[in-house]
Formats: C-alpha cells, structure tokens, sequence
C-alpha cells in the first residue's frame, strides 16, 4: 500500500496493492498495521458507515467537535465521488484550505482525513456507494458543520448546482465567518 502526502499536513491519499490473478483480484482494503506504519500515527477505527447516494447528492461538510472528533479512512464500493477534505484544525497553517480526490470503485483509492477536518462528498457517477471508518464513536451531540457553497472556502464541487440534492440537515448549516472557533 502507498500512502501520498498531500498539502494538508497529515491527511493522505492511500493507494492499496491490487493482486491481480486468473480468478480476478485481490487486495488489503484495510490494515491497521500497514496502515500506521505509513502514516507514522497509531490509528485505531472502532466503527465503520456505509451510504448510498445518487448523481449529485453532496454530503457535507462535517465533522464531530473536541473530544468526539474523527479520524476517517473513505472508500468508493461503487460509482465515483469527488471527495472533499478541509483543514479545520483552529492552529493549522493551512486552516481553511482544501483537498479534493477522486475516488471511485475502479480507482480503489482512500482517503486518510485526519481528526479536525470538515468531510463531505459530491456523486458523480448515477449512485455511489461509500464506505468508511471511523476512529471515534458517533455522538450526535457533537455533530458540526460548514456549508458546501461557503465562499471562504470556494470548493469546486464540479456539478452543476441545479443537480446538487442535500439533505434538510445540510442546506442549513452555518457559513465559516458565522462559526466561533
Ligand atoms: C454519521 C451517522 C449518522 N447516523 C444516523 C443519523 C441520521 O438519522 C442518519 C443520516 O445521518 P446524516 O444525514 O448525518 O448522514 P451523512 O450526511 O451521510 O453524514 C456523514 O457525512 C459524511 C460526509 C461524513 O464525513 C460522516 O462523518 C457523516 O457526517 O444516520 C448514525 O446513526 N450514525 C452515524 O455515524
């Protein structure tokens, strides 16, 4: 497995090793061994989420607050999604800033996000289903959120905005400027 820095201090692009033989393939999807030696971290997932979603369906952008917060590894088991990671962590150098990554059920890429990142994605293929861990319990309590469209932030979402579809919960959360950090 390969994990590729990105600009965002400690959030990585994973990159399994697919075994490919005469029956099809095979590859770790996770290991927790591999995985912590890549990242220099000690990561351990304690609950796993699956969705699906339709073109256009933005989920996003959330995160869980203080001692609830999560580490997430995001995987595509079908369909194509541009994933979103967004640096939330108050005394980073790059807060505010952004990622974006492809990841899809061809690609098999995966997206290590840290603790203090708002997530969200965006489906670009007719479904998708996604599938990721957690290092956190959740605690809706703890639930926080930043608007996809927030200006601060200006993510190219790449889908034309009259095919986006978010839930009641989404189109209501708070602009970045109206958030005390
Ligand atoms: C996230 C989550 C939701 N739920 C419930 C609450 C609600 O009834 C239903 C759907 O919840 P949501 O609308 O918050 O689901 P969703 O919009 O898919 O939320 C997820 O978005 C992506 C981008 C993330 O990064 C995740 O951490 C999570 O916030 O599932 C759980 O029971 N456990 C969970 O861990």
């Amino acid at each position: 497995m390969k994990a590729i820095e990105t600009k965002l201090e400690g959030c990585f692009i994973i990159e399994p090793n697919i075994i490919g033989d005469n029956r099809g393939y095979f590859f770790e999807s996770y290991n927790e061994k591999s995985l912590n030696e890549a990242l220099g971290q000690d990561i351990h997932f304690v609950q796993d989420n699956q969705s699906l979603s339709s073109y256009g369906v933005i989920r996003g952008l959330h995160a869980q607050s203080g001692e609830y917060a999560q580490a997430k590894l995001v995987r595509v088991l079908k369909g194509e999604v541009l994933d979103v990671a967004v640096d939330f962590r108050p005394e980073s150098p790059t807060f505010g800033q952004h990622i974006t990554a492809i990841l899809s059920a061809e690609n098999r890429r995966q997206l290590y996000i840290p603790r203090g990142f708002l997530h969200g994605f965006v489906v670009v293929s007719e479904h998708a289903e996604f599938f990721y861990k957690c290092d956190n319990f959740y605690y809706k309590n703890a639930e926080i959120g930043v608007r996809y469209d927030d200006p601060t932030l200006a993510i190219d979402w790449t889908v034309p905005i009259n095919d986006l579809i978010l839930s009641e919960k989404d189109q209501v959360l708070p602009f970045l400027h109206e958030i005390k950090l």
